[in-house]
């Protein structure tokens, strides 16, 4: 339990969220807590930033709203589903309802920056051989979206020729391929440079605002949080510590999320959130 004062306000909105956690709590096997009692609220239109020190929960919430981490405890609800109660067939459903961006991009190096964008449609695509096998409606699709992220005019490179930041518009191309309903990015800047991250988490903010749908972001550097966010939700020791419009947070409030928290403390450094770049 924590002695901290927690940190909340209502939310911004009275639309119903696309996405409801409450008083979830995950343990791996037999192992601590990893979420104690965790709530959270995804409305649509708005970017969300997660923070929290490092082994605070962040990946475990990400993966709790996808299915990929055990609930023990509480209720998950995203996009329609209720996580907890499953019927068959239903993981399918939720995932192809999710859109997923990753700190190292995801995409799969050789095969051409068009065909990486296309595999976000394989959900509702049928069996089909990735190459020429997607209708001219998706590779139409596909190649608009390219051109949303701005690098239609990579769509026939190999993937890994692109930089780090290119990487990422494809990854993130290849998640609207989905038409997800909500979607989430863990870490998605933490192997780019800060020019690229500003660019990166402006073009997240807009697929929020333009398409509607709650964008939930990870992020270890607090001034990327409280320049690029509408709302901030904060995790220590997992529980959520901070619920709160961006514009009620400041640095010094968002201490709370890291005070005794042993390791290295970046969250102020902008060039040194590299963390896994040499593996990109
Ligand atoms: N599959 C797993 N099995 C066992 N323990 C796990 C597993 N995944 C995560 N953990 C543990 O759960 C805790 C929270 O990890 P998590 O990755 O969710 O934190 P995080 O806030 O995303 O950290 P970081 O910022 O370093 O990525 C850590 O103590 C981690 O070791």
């Amino acid at each position: 339990m924590t002695t901290a004062t927690t940190l909340s306000s209502a939310p911004p909105s009275t639309t119903l969220p696309l996405a409801t956690v409450r008083g979830l709590r995950v343990a791996y096997g037999d192992r601590p807590l990893v979420l104690d009692g965790v709530d959270l609220d995804l409305f649509p239109g708005e970017l969300v930033a997660l923070l929290g020190a490092s082994g605070s929960g962040k990946s475990t919430l990400m993966k709790a709203l996808t299915g990929f981490a055990p609930v023990n405890e509480g209720s998950v609800r995203v996009a329609g589903y209720d996580l907890t109660n499953l019927r068959h067939g239903q993981l399918r459903g939720l995932r192809a309802s999710v859109g997923q961006v990753f700190q190292q991009f995801n995409l799969v190096g050789r095969l051409s920056v068009l065909t990486n964008v296309l595999t976000g449609a394989l959900h509702d695509a049928g069996p089909v051989n990735l190459v020429g096998g997607f209708s001219a409606a998706h590779r139409r699709r596909a190649l608009e979206l390219l051109d949303r992220v701005g690098i239609a005019h990579k769509a026939n490179e190999q993937a890994r020729s692109l930089s780090g930041g290119q990487q990422q518009r494809v990854a993130i191309a290849r998640a609207l391929m989905q038409q997800p309903r909500i979607v989430l990015a863990d870490e998605p800047v933490a192997s780019l440079d800060p020019k690229m991250s500003h660019a990166v988490l402006d073009l997240l903010h807009d697929i929020a605002r333009q398409d509607g749908i709650p964008v939930l972001v990870s992020l270890h550097v607090l001034p990327l949080a409280l320049e690029h966010s509408d709302r901030i939700v904060g995790l220590r020791h997992g529980e959520m510590l901070v619920s709160a419009p961006t514009r009620e947070l400041d640095a010094e409030k968002l201490d709370v999320l890291y005070a005794d928290v042993d390791g290295h403390d970046d969250r102020f450094d902008e060039e040194g959130d590299h963390r896994g770049a040499a593996l990109a």
